[in-house]
């Protein structure tokens, strides 16, 4: 189908320029290796590519959720592609989902949650913070996935309104204080799923998990990615060293 405005395209250049942009009547990318205006994409399909306004080849992509992070403003630490794929998925997020996000950030969970929650779901995204919820809705905005997202200015430890969340997912400094009032925002069997920086901060989570929450188990994700060439095929010398723990757990009646 050809792209048309309000489709969202990452223009991919190599794996250090890559831009997610919905297309718009008078849009323009800009890079340092030159500008592409939207009208010249509009009409073409997903797969083909355009010269930049200096020559360069610009592939024309369906965005995936591995190529947000690159396009967002950081406000914050973010959680990783690798770290939030195994989140997504211990979560079960998927088509119409309800998810209470603590801890929005930069939003790059955000975005990845509003992005597999499509157009039935709702991300409810809670920050302290209305600076980086400001700057979280701008990077949503500019990925086109705001729509899916209610931003809600509140300590997450103190609850929240909404009841009855598919999955809720944690990225705040002390989530051990906020397990009981997630716990009474979850459907009965639903799961959270909090990351962490440091063994302490586990440790203390799961302690206070263990009454309100079963299945309960902390991983870690070590990703390595191969570089295939013909004088020798290998690991790459670049490897995310660590990042976080990801605990889950299944809400049960106590
Ligand atoms: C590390 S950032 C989250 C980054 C986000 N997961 C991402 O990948 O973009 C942590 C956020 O938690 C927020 N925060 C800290 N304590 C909070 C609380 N009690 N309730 C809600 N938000 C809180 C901070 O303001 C900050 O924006």
């Amino acid at each position: 189908m050809p792209i048309r405005p309000g489709d969202r395209v990452l223009f991919y250049i190599d794996p250090k320029r890559r831009f997610v942009q919905v297309i718009r009547e008078g849009g323009i990318l800009g890079t340092d290796k030159g500008f592409v205006r939207h009208e010249e994409v509009i009409g073409r399909e997903i797969g083909e590519s355009v010269m930049t306004s200096k020559g360069v080849r610009v592939h024309l992509l369906r965005p995936l959720p591995v190529d947000f992070l690159a396009s967002m403003k950081r406000a914050t630490q973010v959680i990783y592609p690798k770290d939030v794929s195994l989140i997504a998925y211990l979560a079960g997020v998927t088509e119409g989902s309800k998810v209470l996000e603590g801890g929005v950030g930069t939003g790059h969970v955000t975005a990845v949650l509003a992005y597999l929650v499509g157009e039935s779901g709702k991300v409810y995204a809670v920050d302290i913070d209305e600076t980086k919820l400001r700057k979280a809705a701008e990077n949503l905005e500019r990925l086109g996935l705001a729509k899916r997202v209610v931003f809600v200015k509140r300590d997450v430890r103190e609850g929240v309104d909404e009841r009855d969340f598919d999955a809720s997912i944690l990225d705040i400094p002390d989530p051990w204080n906020a397990i009981k009032a997630v716990y009474d925002s979850l459907k009965l069997g639903s799961p959270l799923v909090a990351f962490l920086p440091t063994v302490n901060q586990v440790e203390k989570t799961v302690t206070s998990m263990r009454e309100l929450f079963v299945d309960i188990h902390v991983y870690e994700v070590l990703l390595r990615e191969y570089i295939v060439s013909e004088e020798g095929t290998r690991p790459s010398p670049r490897m995310t060293g660590h990042t976080g723990y990801i605990v889950f757990g299944r809400k049960i009646l106590p």
